[in-house]
């Protein structure tokens, strides 16, 4: 394999191997223009370390552009950590992840994301301050799910206005895929709205918590099997499970008016941006509309405020709004106008920090 390229346009990528504790961890640093590159560690069985590389290229690059539109100080990096979350996780995989964290020497800040837990943190923690996201008795800011998910209300609220010309999110349906820790949150407050729900998730348990609120409220919430809910016969799908479910195939079958939700990497190939369209159903990129958890783990630089990330996380509604009528105005897609906002935010901060150094910018001492 020719390395360099393949990991072009990314500025480092670090594979971590320590073979006492087991760990093998592939930390990905796209950009540090806009600052320390920031992003959560996934822990998956990949099937192969291709796999696992690609997933965390793919990840960091994401986590550049949510970085520039959500307007916050930091750059794009993301990790993995290829193993079983529910076999493999010992402190001491963690403490070792950390100290490779750690010997990037403030390059790049990390938390959770799928198949690990602010819990697993802690024990990073221990190696390195450029750990976000554990909970409030550690210094941290606590569950960001709380705010991905409000994000992902206010995408559809904006994606109502656009479609219908008003936000009210009552009186449509919706299905979701996934009722993990944003889903579940997403699907309760559609429901307290009086929302109509088709869902789907693969763990019964995920499921169950949502039918007993559903049933104590009189709510309508229809269960799909896995491949169904592609097929549902919803107003907006809101993908809140694993990335790549935009594609030829799930194209094909979509009966929605639009797609709004927190999975990263939801479209296989940006030019499904463009089937979509042309299917004429309204995409709102993943990476603006999931931005709160980002929101509030950047937000711990000013030590943490869930008020504040809450009002922070607000602006994706008019963030949202203003793509779909620039992709209009301009004959673009979504994530067109999305990438294009982004890269000029990126080249023009940038002109003031054209990479990241420890020494060049002092004050990024997340915890000190
Ligand atoms: N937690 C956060 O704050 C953020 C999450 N995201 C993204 O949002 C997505 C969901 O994140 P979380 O809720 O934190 O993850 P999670 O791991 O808590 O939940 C994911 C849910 O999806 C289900 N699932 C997995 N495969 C499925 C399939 N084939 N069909 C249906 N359901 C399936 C799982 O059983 C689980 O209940 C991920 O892509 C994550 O990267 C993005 C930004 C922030
Ligand atoms: O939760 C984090 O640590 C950073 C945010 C992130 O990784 C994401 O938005 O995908």
């Amino acid at each position: 394999m020719n390395m360099f390229s393949k990991i072009s346009g990314h500025e480092q990528v670090v594979f971590c191997n320590d073979e006492s504790t087991g760990l093998k961890a592939i930390i990905a640093i796209h950009s540090t223009r806009l600052g320390p590159a920031l992003g959560g560690c996934r822990m998956l069985p990949y099937a192969s370390e291709e796999e696992a590389l690609e997933d965390v290229l793919r990840l960091s690059k994401g986590m550049t552009y949510k970085c520039a539109a959500a307007d916050v100080d930091f750059g794009g990096g993301k990790a993995v950590i290829i193993g079983d979350p529910r076999k493999d996780k010992t402190p001491e995989l963690f403490r070792a992840f950390g100290q490779f964290v750690e010997s990037l020497n403030g390059r790049f800040y990390t938390g959770t994301d799928m198949g690990t837990s602010p819990e697993d943190f802690v024990h990073a923690l221990r190696e390195t301050n450029c750990i976000v996201g554990v909970d409030e008795v550690y210094g941290g800011s606590g569950d960001s799910s709380i705010p991905t998910a409000q994000g992902v209300i206010y995408g559809l609220q904006a994606t109502n206005r656009a479609l219908t010309g008003s936000d009210d999110l009552a009186g449509k349906s919706y299905s979701i895929q996934g009722l993990g820790k944003v889903g579940l949150k997403v699907a309760e407050r559609l429901i307290e709205e009086g929302a109509d729900l088709y869902v789907t998730d693969i763990n019964q348990q995920a499921i169950d918590k949502l039918l007993t609120k559903a049933k104590t409220i009189g709510a309508g919430v229809k269960v799909v099997n896995k491949e169904e809910i592609y097929q549902a016969n919803a107003d907006i799908f809101i993908p809140c499970a694993m990335g790549g479910i935009i594609n030829s195939e799930t194209i094909e079958q979509l009966r929605v008016k639009a797609v709004v939700g927190s999975a990263n990497n939801q479209l296989l190939e940006v030019n499904h941006g463009q089937s979509l369209k042309e299917k004429g159903i309204l995409y709102a990129p993943d990476y603006i509309v999931n931005a709160g958890g980002l929101i509030q783990v950047a937000d711990e630089l000013y030590t943490p405020n869930k008020e504040r990330v809450l009002q922070k996380t607000k602006a994706i509604y008019n963030s949202l709004l203003n793509i779909y009528e620039d992709a209009e105005s301009k004959g673009l897609t979504t994530i067109e106008a999305a990438n294009q906002f982004c890269e000029n935010r990126i080249e023009a901060r940038s002109r003031r920090n054209s990479f990241f150094s420890h020494m060049k910018r002092p004050k990024w001492a997340v915890r000190t």
